[in-house]
């Protein structure tokens, strides 16, 4: 029998005013695989993201992450289960007059309130080099970071407290396409060495091939597909085509063979 999903979503509904954004809704992530998660825009990537980790409450439906029901908890068993997982938000959500060390410090500081300052810097420093810092990025404030430094610093943060679990929010967007690329490194070879499972929003065509097991589209409300790209790609819905077949598509797919 395989394995309970780490995520489990069935029937979700959101909506704003009148505006519903998901009628619907199912989607299961496995553990320990790398789930991309891409639709157009404005169709509810990140409202979907905000509703598994209870930033956004449904309307109705049911998500279960980690085995537990997200929906109407008490806010000490949610912090419980917050704990578990690590979330890279689109703009990286650093708070700007803390540094970059103190940053990652913040959910610790929360937690394990009895860490005294030493190893809260050691842990720290453990998790700006995990991200691809150099150690002298830890006294910075973000505003002399570059965009790609200021994801990695945000990711440190996600990587505080040991995470099951990691979110990222259009992790790439905004740097070039070498910077993208090391980032997807980085964010696989993190998953191997920690034993992540990852929900990760993105346009980036390239991420998706060069590191999501499977992907999950939204359109129309709901998802409408998953699977790997090539089981995608045998569907004949039209944003899919044009999508992964598109010239985009098509350059990602030569990119990745050129390698
Ligand atoms: N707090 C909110 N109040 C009202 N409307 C909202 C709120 N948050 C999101 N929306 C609306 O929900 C829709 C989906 O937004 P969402 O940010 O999830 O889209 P997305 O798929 O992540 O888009 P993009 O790819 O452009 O980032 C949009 O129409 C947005 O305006």
């Amino acid at each position: 029998m395989s394995e309970a999903p780490i995520i489990a979503i069935r029937d979700l509904r959101n909506s704003f005013g009148d505006q519903v954004i998901h009628e619907g809704l199912n989607l299961d992530v496995q553990r320990g695989e790398i789930l991309g998660v891409v639709g157009g825009s404005g169709t509810g990537k990140s409202v979907l993201m905000r509703s598994i980790i209870g930033l956004q409450t449904p309307d109705a439906g049911e998500i279960r992450v980690l085995g537990e029901n997200m929906i109407a908890r008490d806010e000490d068993e949610a912090k419980n289960i917050r704990r578990r997982w690590g979330v890279l938000f689109q703009n990286g959500a650093l708070f700007s007059t803390l540094t970059v060390a103190e940053n990652v410090e913040v959910p610790i500081r929360e937690y394990f309130p009895f860490i005294k300052e030493p190893l809260l810097d050691e842990i720290a420093s453990y998790k700006i080099s995990m991200s691809g810092l150099p150690a002298n990025a830890g006294p910075k404030f973000p505003s002399e970071l570059s965009g790609g430094m200021r994801k990695r610093a945000g990711l440190a943060r996600a990587l505080a407290l040991d995470p099951e679990l990691l979110f990222l929010d259009e992790p790439t967007a905004g740097l070039d396409p070498i910077g993208a690329a090391a980032f997807d490194e980085l964010i696989e070879g993190l998953k191997q060495k920690l034993d992540l499972t990852v929900f990760l929003i993105t346009h980036d065509l390239d991420t998706l091939w060069a590191i999501c097991d499977r992907v999950a589209v939204i359109a129309d409300r709901k998802v409408i597909a998953v699977g790997t790209i090539e089981e995608l790609l045998a569907l004949d819905h039209p944003w899919i085509q044009e999508y992964f077949n598109g010239p985009r598509g098509r350059a990602a797919v030569a990119g990745l063979k050129g390698h």
